[in-house]
């Protein structure tokens, strides 16, 4: 296959149904540049290869997951990982709020293949997962927690490993099953100081998830509480063999209130979002697709 030629004919041909569709974006995966067509609809790289979220949605039970991953993975390495990668980057980006919804553009360039990929955002399984836990929670503050989880889960895997849970709602029955393992730092502040829904605040946030224990916050997005210790009965939690205490348990208590839990893993930064004592996603390999071009659309 004559490269050059392909790739050029390929950009220009995926800038144009971009434009014809209202694209917000444009993601490509794989060798190939988009620099030398000129448009104004941001083109983001999937830098690396990202674990598919396919892999994670768990089914029903560990077992049925385990199954499940052994057939889909082969499969979805060969054929259908790149338009994996595509929508994660998509669904990644709108929820941290840098793309809006619409339809996405991907190009994909392997050794042997090219291809267009047209993409739904509204109907990435990522995103209709999250859209379960807005029944329960303000779409805002998930967007909100899930934008630091990934904050802190990239950054732990630049060496400095953090791990820690947010526990989101139901904010009178998580408190009454847990305690203070050391003193509250948002105990006494304003709200105003405390809301997850004002970016000023993340740092704090970022900086106490260094202490040991969870979060609790509202559903309006209010911390009650950090370095705080979940008191439950963590038998019978079906979940991930191999998970720790802080998993096991932010899983449990999801299943004794109507909290949700969001949690980052010290070991490989990877979130996870339980509701109802039952994993409902599991992102691995948290790395946000390069924009090199054009101004993200909001
Ligand atoms: N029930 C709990 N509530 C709050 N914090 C907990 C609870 N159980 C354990 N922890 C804290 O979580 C930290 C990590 O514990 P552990 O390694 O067992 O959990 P984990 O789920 O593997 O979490 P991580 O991936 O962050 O290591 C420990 O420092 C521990 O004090």
């Amino acid at each position: 296959m004559d490269t050059i030629n392909t790739a050029t004919v390929l950009a220009g041909h995926a800038v144009q149904i971009a434009k014809e569709l209202g694209a917000p974006a444009i993601i490509v995966s794989g060798d190939i540049d988009l620099e030398s067509i000129e448009t104004d609809i941001p083109i983001y790289y999937v830098t690396r290869r990202q674990k598919s979220i396919i892999d994670n949605l768990i089914s029903d039970t560990p077992d049925e997951g385990q199954k499940l991953k052994k057939i889909i993975e082969p499969i979805n390495r060969e054929t259908s990982g790149n338009v994996r990668y595509i929508e994660e980057a998509a669904a990644i980006e709108h929820i941290i709020g840098e793309l809006r919804e619409g339809t996405i553009v991907g190009v994909i360039q392997t050794k042997e293949s090219s291809a267009i990929v047209i993409h739904e955002i509204s109907q990435s399984p990522l995103i209709r997962t999250l859209q379960e836990c807005e029944e329960r929670i303000e779409p805002e503050v998930m967007r909100a927690a899930l934008t630091i989880a990934f904050d802190i889960a990239a950054s732990g895997r630049e060496g400095h490993k953090i791990g820690t849970a947010f526990i989101l709602g139901d904010t009178e029955e998580v408190m009454q099953r847990s305690h203070q393992m050391i003193l509250n730092p948002y105990a006494g502040h304003k709200d105003e100081h405390r809301n997850i829904l004002d970016r000023m605040n993340w740092e704090s946030v970022k900086e106490f998830a260094l202490l040991d224990g969870i979060f609790v916050i509202s559903e309006a997005g209010i911390v009650n509480a950090a370095g705080r210790y979940l008191d439950v009965d963590a038998k019978d939690i079906g979940i991930e063999k191999g998970l720790g205490g802080r998993h096991v348990s932010a899983a449990a208590i999801t299943r004794d209130t109507f909290a949700i839990a969001v949690t980052i893993s010290e070991s490989g930064g990877t979130v996870r979002v339980y509701m109802d004592g039952k994993e409902l996603l599991c992102l691995d390999y948290i790395e946000r697709p390069s924009l090199r071009s054009g101004k993200p659309q909001r």
